[in-house]
């Protein structure tokens, strides 16, 4: 446990140490993890605790691409591989894995089995938070906890294979067995979180969705593509304006923040560079953030939830979703970016190896 002081603010953050592998299988002995759903986090989540030496099955409905998926990364039909409502009824832990539409759609065939003593696992707060809107009220009985990663489930099983850690957040909603805090961090250490940070369900969902419609990805795109634009409207070719806009940010100085925080990117940079942006983001600060208030206010009214149960309820939200991203694809900006990206020396051929 590390306790943390940033400012004002004291926080305790849990980490590894705490929950070394004994402990880790000692608390998880006679669960067995049922994880329903095998999208990004899913399939991440699952594939960690697996190699953690958790015991774990996973429930995916059979005949979709996501069923041969989980066929190709091991899971054996009838063993480790059931149907939803099977995998749940036999769970003592029920990872609730799919959309946060799809829980909604199929909490009345998982709620059955949510008997006494189990445990519902979310990464999200959004079904408990939005349950007037989701209908998700566990029983009583039951432990109900999260573990979010701060990241794409990607990342969580990449940075797992590689040895690293992703930070996630994690929060108890209810501690019907007086176990929920251990399973919940004893889970958090099997998926390959790095360190645990306590929060609520509501603090989480509202962060969340204000996070990936704002810097994350909404307004990362937002801010790209008028740059780009801008760009191009004064005659930049496609090649130098995704240079300067996306190509540098992501090889270059992102990494940089990432490494050593903003002033170390800026440190890096000229000092030509360093006037303008210190002069300029401010600017920006000010112009984005009466639109970030927006934002917050919406996903806290709720506005936001709605527009995701109902969008991804639909029977061609998927149709409809890879009409836009295709879009996306073929736009100008994404065309110059594959073209760019292919030119990385490290995505060409690597050269004949000089004779020996
Ligand atoms: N994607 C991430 O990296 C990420 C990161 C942190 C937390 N989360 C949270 O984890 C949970 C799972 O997210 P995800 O991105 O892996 O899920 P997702 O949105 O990709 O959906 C997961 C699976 O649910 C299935 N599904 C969708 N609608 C369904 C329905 N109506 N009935 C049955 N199945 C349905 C789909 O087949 C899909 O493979 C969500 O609560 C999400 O908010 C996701
Ligand atoms: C990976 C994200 C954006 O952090 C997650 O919140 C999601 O919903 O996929
Ligand atoms: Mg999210
Ligand atoms: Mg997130």
């Amino acid at each position: 446990m590390k306790e943390i002081r940033i400012g004002d603010t004291v926080e305790v953050a849990i980490e590894r140490a705490d929950y070394p592998p004994e402990r880790v299988r000692d608390i998880l002995k006679d669960e067995v993890v049922a994880v329903i759903g095998y999208g990004v986090q899913g399939r991440g989540q699952s594939l960690n605790m697996r190699d953690n030496g958790v015991r774990v099955i996973v429930g995916q409905r059979k005949g979709s691409s996501t069923y041969d998926k989980c066929l190709e990364d091991g899971w054996k039909p009838g063993e480790t591989l059931f149907d939803p409502e099977e995998a749940a009824a036999r769970g003592t832990i029920v990872q609730y894995l799919l959309s946060d539409a799809g829980q909604k759609e199929m909490w009345p065939r998982i709620r059955p089995h949510l008997t006494a003593g189990k445990a519902l696992y979310f990464s999200h707060g959004f079904a408990i938070v939005f349950r007037d809107m989701t209908g998700v009220i566990p029983p009583p009985d039951i432990d109900v906890i999260m573990v979010a990663p701060k990241g794409s489930g990607t990342t969580v099983r990449r940075h797992f294979l590689e040895g690293r850690g992703i930070n996630s957040s994690f929060a108890i909603y209810q501690d019907a067995t007086g176990r929920a805090r251990d399973r919940c961090l004893a889970l958090g250490v099997a998926i390959g979180s790095g360190y645990l940070f306590e929060t609520t369900f509501e603090k989480e969902v509202i962060s969340d969705l204000t996070g990936e419609r704002g810097v994350l990805m909404g307004a990362i795109y937002g801010l790209w593509l008028a740059q780009y634009e801008v760009l191009r409207e004064h005659g930049h070719s496609p090649s130098e304006a995704f240079n300067e806009t996306v190509e540098e940010a992501t090889q270059s100085l992102y990494p940089l923040i990432g490494e050593r925080g903003m002033d170390w990117m800026y440190a890096n940079c000229s000092t030509t560079a360093q006037r303008g942006a210190l002069d300029w983001f401010r600017i920006f600060r000010d112009a984005t953030k009466p639109v970030f208030e927006r934002l917050y206010q919406s996903v806290a009214s709720g506005a936001e939830a709605r527009r995701v149960l109902e969008a991804n309820s639909r029977p061609d939200y998927r149709q409809q979703l890879e009409k836009e991203l295709k879009e996306i694809a073929e736009s100008e900006m994404w065309q110059a970016g594959a073209i760019v990206r292919s030119l990385r020396p490290e995505s060409q051929a690597p050269p004949p190896r000089p004779a020996s």
